[in-house]
């Protein structure tokens, strides 16, 4: 497995262009699937979970090709809609497939998504959405077999407003007969993009963004070309380095309207920024102030993918901060290897206290989920010293080369790959 070795101290500084945005890009591949032809997109970053799904999509019979960030997909030789399980269990947007595929092909036989050990993440409110638009679910253990000639509209009330059930419960319901209402919908941008891009097909969703979407089932869609959102996790990600290692840093391509609740904790630990159009500046050279509590919550409050970062700043702010996930129960893995770092926090239930410490030491740690990979690489930027990050393979699922990406702001980042030979070679 890839490792990252980091030497700290160094504020980062310069310009940035940010990536689109993986949670935008899986879905719309995923969506692509409801249509026959040709359909390229544009700005899709160069993943991990990117190729896990260009590779399902090719093992169902899809062509699919991604060059610099433009995939482009040909689903005319789409012939299976049956997802092989160590596929489906490579990662959890696998999922969703599941409602194009029973669009489109009547049928769909799938397995218990994957994903980053971060929670139990059920998959209920995505199987009840399906079954009320009329479809026949079976489950019999991970296996899972939905079936349905012609999904029919209807109106469905989330439980909770998850991202994933109502993106699977939108694309399912575009080729449905009749109107389908998703009330308690997620707002997410992503949610957004998705209605955007399959509208630019020549479906009728109005609503995303707001908590009640509708569709207006349609005959059949026609193929697009469309550009996918910045993404606004990584843009996060960024700011929050720039912040931790008292730096000086601009972003390019990003939507500063996403971030509002980021944007909002940031500056009340003291950091300056400033929003122009799609540029965000980010700079400090003071220690930040201690945030008295922020909640992860559905959007637009504070994004739980963003939790771990935010608290390597408050990890070396000046007072006590509070933060409680309300979102995925297993979002604390970081806590501990932080605390190698020389971090003070303490976990109780769903809530960390963390007591800023002045500085944060050079250590090993072990990445053990995408976010927590992320806010580690932070640390290890701000810290004294070398830290070496292990289990890079988490970051790569949502971060382009993140070492690349943090050394054009000076970032001193390498990364060590193992050959065969059991070499270690950077
Ligand atoms: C690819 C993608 O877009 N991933 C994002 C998406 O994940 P994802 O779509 O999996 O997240 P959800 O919004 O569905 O999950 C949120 C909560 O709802 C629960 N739940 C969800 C579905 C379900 O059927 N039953 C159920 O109980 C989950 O266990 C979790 O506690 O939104 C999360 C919350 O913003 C983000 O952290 C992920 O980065
Ligand atoms: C948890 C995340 O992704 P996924 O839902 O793909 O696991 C994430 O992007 O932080």
């Amino acid at each position: 497995m890839d490792k990252l070795v980091i030497e700290g101290g160094k504020p980062l500084s310069g310009t940035i262009v940010i990536q689109g945005a993986k949670n935008a890009a899986l879905p719309i591949l995923a969506a692509s699937m409801l249509v026959e032809g040709k359909v390229t997109i544009d700005h899709v970053p160069k993943l991990l979970d990117i190729d896990v799904m260009l590779n399902i999509l090719r093992e169902l019979g899809c062509r699919a090709e991604h060059e610099d960030e433009t995939v482009t997909l040909d689903t005319s030789s789409l012939h299976s809609s049956h997802i092989p399980e160590a596929l489906m269990r490579q990662m959890r947007s696998s999922i969703f497939l599941m409602g194009p595929l029973l669009a489109r092909f009547g049928e769909v036989t799938i397995y218990q998504p994957g994903g980053c050990a971060i929670g139990e993440r059920k998959i209920d409110l995505h199987l009840s959405g399906l079954r009320a638009l009329g479809a026949q679910v079976d489950e019999e253990d991970s296996r899972i077999v939905c079936y349905a000639k012609r999904l029919k509209g209807a109106e469905i009330h989330l439980d909770f407003p998850s991202v994933g059930a109502t993106e699977n419960i939108m694309m399912a319901a575009v080729l449905a007969e009749g109107l389908t209402t998703i009330s308690n919908a997620a707002r997410e941008p992503e949610i957004q993009d998705l209605q955007h891009f399959l509208n630019s097909m020549g479906a009728k969703i109005f609503g995303a963004g707001t908590d009640t979407i509708t569709i207006e089932g349609v005959e059949k869609l026609t193929p697009c070309r469309y550009q996918v959102i910045p993404d606004r996790i990584v843009t996060g990600t960024v700011m929050v380095a720039a912040a931790a290692t008292r730096g000086q840093v601009t972003l390019l391509n990003t939507c500063p309207s996403h971030l509002t609740s980021l944007i909002h904790v940031l500056r009340r630990t003291g950091v300056q920024i400033t929003v122009d159009d799609d540029i965000i500046k980010v700079g400090t050279a003071a220690r930040p102030k201690a945030v008295d509590r922020i909640v992860t919550s559905p959007y637009p409050a504070f994004p739980t993918d963003l939790q771990s970062q935010i608290m390597v700043l408050l990890a070396l702010a000046d007072g006590v901060s509070v933060m409680k996930e309300t979102i995925f129960e297993g979002r604390f893995k970081h806590v501990d290897e932080l605390s190698r770092m020389g971090a003070d926090i303490r976990v109780d239930l769903n809530s960390a206290f963390i007591r800023g410490v002045s500085r944060l030491y050079g250590a090993t740690v072990e990445a053990t989920d995408l976010r927590a990979g992320a806010a580690l690489v932070i640390a290890g930027l701000a810290a004294q010293g070398k830290t070496v990050v292990e289990q890079v393979h988490h970051i790569d699922r949502g971060y382009d080369r993140i070492e690349t990406m943090l050394g054009r702001l000076g970032a001193r980042i390498t990364r060590y790959s193992p050959v065969p030979n059991n070499q270690i070679v950077p």
